[in-house]
């Protein structure tokens, strides 16, 4: 129970990735980036590229053994992905013996809280769902803690805050409606910006203007939707005029069902992590 009964400043906790890919380093630039000491974050993972790009980016240590990182860490990140997470937790379990005094986070979609128990025992817990916004400082992370303390909590606060905002959720099934919501969301909107930017290279467009034009539009949107006190709707609304161009487009998207599409999407999304619970 090293993280209860040594309360440690903040930044002396050690903080171990177990699978330095893509939600690792987003995490972990935004901890490096708000001052959180390089020297006191391991990755671990099987390949050296990914490895060496977290040293050369970010100055933290690096290692190829897990239970290496976990050894030397008060924190364990689970960055795998969550069809790896069973045999990941195996070898931990098997290769250190003082587990039970690690705080245990997980970035993992899907997998419940009393899996991680099966492998691991009754661990200190959270289960986290950030977003890949991470990376830029403009995340969303989903946080439910089981078993942890109000300082492991801030901590754990703390650590995702550097990469944007924390939402902490009290049901641990708001975890998969927060994966429907923000932790898959950016790529709904990488989507909808493919399908424009297909569309303005078909009216002549080159790739790079098309590129460029949607995405100052969407970084446009987002940005007045972030300055306005008005809703969506609303700001909709301010660009529609009646009998214009805008009414025409809005039209053709709800005679052809978007908001149903979106809502079935986003309900496939849960439905899948609540899959993933029961399979992985
Ligand atoms: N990509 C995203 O936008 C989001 C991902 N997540 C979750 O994050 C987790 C990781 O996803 P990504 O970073 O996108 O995947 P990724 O594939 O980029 O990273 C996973 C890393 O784990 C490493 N790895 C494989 N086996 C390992 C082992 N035995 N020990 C240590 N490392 C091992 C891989 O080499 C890879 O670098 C998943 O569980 C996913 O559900 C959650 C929210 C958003
Ligand atoms: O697609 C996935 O399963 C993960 C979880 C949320 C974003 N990526």
């Amino acid at each position: 129970m090293k993280l209860r009964q040594r309360i440690k400043s903040m930044n002396d906790n050690t903080v171990a990735f177990i699978g330095a890919g893509n939600m690792a380093r987003c995490i972990i630039g935004g901890m490096v980036n708000t001052g959180y000491p390089a020297a006191n974050i391991i990755a671990a993972n099987p390949s050296r590229p990914k490895l060496d790009a977290l040293a050369a980016d970010f100055g933290i240590v690096v290692t190829q053994d897990n239970l290496l990182a976990v050894q030397k860490a008060d924190v364990i990140v689970l960055s795998v992905k969550p069809q790896l997470m069973g045999e990941v937790c195996r070898q931990l379990i098997a290769g250190v013996p003082d587990i039970s005094e690690k705080l245990f986070v997980t970035v993992a979609a899907g997998l419940p809280v009393s899996r991680y128990e099966e492998w691991l025992g009754p661990v200190r817990l959270m289960r986290t769902m950030p977003n890949s916004p991470s990376l830029v400082g403009l995340g969303v992370t989903g946080i439910f803690a089981s078993r942890c303390s109000n300082y492991e909590k801030s901590f754990v606060d703390s650590m995702f805050s550097a990469t944007g905002k924390t939402v902490w959720l009290d049901q641990e099934n708001q975890i998969n409606d927060i994966t429907a919501v923000t932790g898959s969301a950016p790529a709904y909107f990488f989507y909808f910006m493919q399908a424009m930017a297909q569309k303005a290279e078909l009216l002549g467009f080159s790739p790079d203007e098309a590129h460029q034009m949607v995405v100052q539009t969407a970084l446009g949107a987002a940005t007045m939707a972030t300055q306005s006190s008005l809703s969506f709707a609303d700001l909709r609304a301010q660009v529609t005029s009646k009998g214009g161009t805008t009414h025409e487009a809005i039209e053709t998207m709800r005679n052809a069902g978007l908001e149903l599409m979106v809502a079935d999407a986003m309900q496939a999304a849960i439905r899948r992590a609540e899959e993933m619970a029961k399979t992985l």
